[in-house]
């Protein structure tokens, strides 16, 4: 089911905003290259939000973390080269704030005039924010009227900036990023339009357990790729040469299989395979059925036979939630039923399908086949997406004023 509904950004209107002193947590938890961002996605995912806050004159302190500092304050942890891109983005000077909390931090969001902007430092220079710890989050509250999470990133993570802080808050809020999020990864999913399948790939089937178990309680079809499809098939008593397997999952894949069938699932593992004969982006090359993969060789990809059926099986499909890329995409020999499997998805939504792409190597797989924007959704969290589909409540959302 669904989560229970909390109170939007959107919900709050002009004069609930207009000379408000509002602290928004977003996820500018974004790659660097020293001081160069190297993906600004996060940033710009944000700035539908903040400018709503700004265009109703509200005066917007924005917390994030950046990194994982383990000892206090460190240069290259600094959000600095977010405020240059945020103020790019919106046009505006961003103020740069030393801190995150204190008097300094107090004076600076007191000085700012509607419409204005501030960026606080990273909340992790602080070890308390991890911790959650009251006294923090106190601080990190005292200046401000209203609270708005829209970081969907980090919305899994029970920290100050993300939860404590709203008991310290009358106001707490979705911002319209986490409400997207919600609405794709837990609306959707929790009603899709059928038929609803669910495409589950990546390395392992031990890091997917969860998110299996839970959709295979709402999917009509389950498509399995990546490296946990050879525990599937071993588990099925086909030898996989020397394929990625979990040997203590064999009885787990057995029961996930046997459990889509008692549900009426329809349980989707590949017919044929790419083969190398050592795991490199130079390896020797074969394409192999399933049921004759030669010892000494190991399946990095899905082979095409396989991404003929998966594409036969999604085309009737209107909601499609993909995780984990479906082989090696990182190695061009064995990208390629991953990226037949984006163009499929990029079709689907042409024709009227939802389409969502959980967080991690999914996301940047769709990103290198430059079909991003052909998507109905592209998550922004990685673990969040995760923890969502796997049906747990984020403390993110938790913590929100309910609507
Ligand atoms: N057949 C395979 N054998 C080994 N590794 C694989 C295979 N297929 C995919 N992978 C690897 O799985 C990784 C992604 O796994 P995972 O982290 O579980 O996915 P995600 O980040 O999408 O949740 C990629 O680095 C990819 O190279
Ligand atoms: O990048 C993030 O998570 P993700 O890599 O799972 O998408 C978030 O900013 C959370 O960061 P964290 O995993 O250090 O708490």
């Amino acid at each position: 089911m669904a989560a229970a509904k909390k109170k939007s950004v959107g919900d709050l209107k002009g004069a609930d905003l207009k000379g408000k002193k509002v602290l928004i947590r977003c996820d500018l938890n974004v790659p660097l290259d020293g001081k160069k961002i190297t993906d600004d996605t996060r940033i710009r995912a944000s700035v539908q939000t903040l400018k709503y806050l700004l265009d109703n004159g509200a005066r917007v302190a924005v917390s994030s973390h950046l990194g994982r500092p383990k000892d206090g304050p460190e240069d290259k942890f600094s959000l600095a080269p977010c405020a240059t891109r945020l103020g790019e983005l919106l046009g505006k000077d961003v103020k740069m704030a030393k801190d995150c909390i204190g008097d300094d931090v107090t004076k600076l969001v007191d000085s700012l005039k509607d419409g204005e902007i501030c960026l606080l430092e990273n909340t992790r220079f602080y070890k308390q924010e991890e911790k959650n710890d009251k006294e923090f989050s106190k601080k990190l509250a005292a200046p401000f009227d209203i609270y708005v999470n829209d970081a969907f990133g980090t919305a899994h993570r029970a920290h100050s900036s993300t939860a404590g802080v709203t008991e310290f808050i009358p106001t707490s809020v979705a911002g319209f990023l986490l409400q997207k999020e919600l609405d794709y990864l837990d609306g959707a999913v929790a009603n899709p339009k059928r038929p609803f399948a669910a495409i589950v790939g990546g390395s392992k089937v031990s890091s997917k357990i969860g998110v299996i178990e839970s959709l295979l309680g709402k999917c009509d079809k389950l498509v399995i790729g990546g490296g946990m499809v050879f525990t599937f098939l071993k588990a099925r008593g086909l030898n996989v040469g020397s394929s990625l397997v979990e040997e203590d999952k064999l009885e787990l894949a057995k029961s996930l299989e046997k459990k889509a069938a008692e549900k009426g699932v329809k349980f989707i593992l590949p017919t044929d395979v790419v083969l190398a004969d050592k795991f490199a982006a130079d390896a020797n090359t074969k394409v192999a059925s399933v049921s004759d993969i030669p010892d000494g060789w190991m399946g990095l990809d899905n082979g095409p036979e396989s991404t003929k059926m998966i594409q036969k099986e999604l085309s009737d499909c209107n909601t499609i939630i993909w995780n984990g890329p479906m082989g090696v995409f990182e190695f061009e020999k064995f990208a390629k039923g991953t990226n037949d499997v984006a163009k499929t998805l990029a079709e689907c939504t042409s024709k009227g399908a939802i389409t969502i792409i959980g967080g991690g190597d999914s996301v940047a797989a769709v990103e290198k086949a430059g079909l991003a924007d052909k998507m109905s959704h592209i998550s922004t969290g990685g673990g969040a997406s995760l923890e969502l589909l796997e049906g747990l409540v984020l403390p993110g959302v938790a913590a929100l004023t309910d609507a």
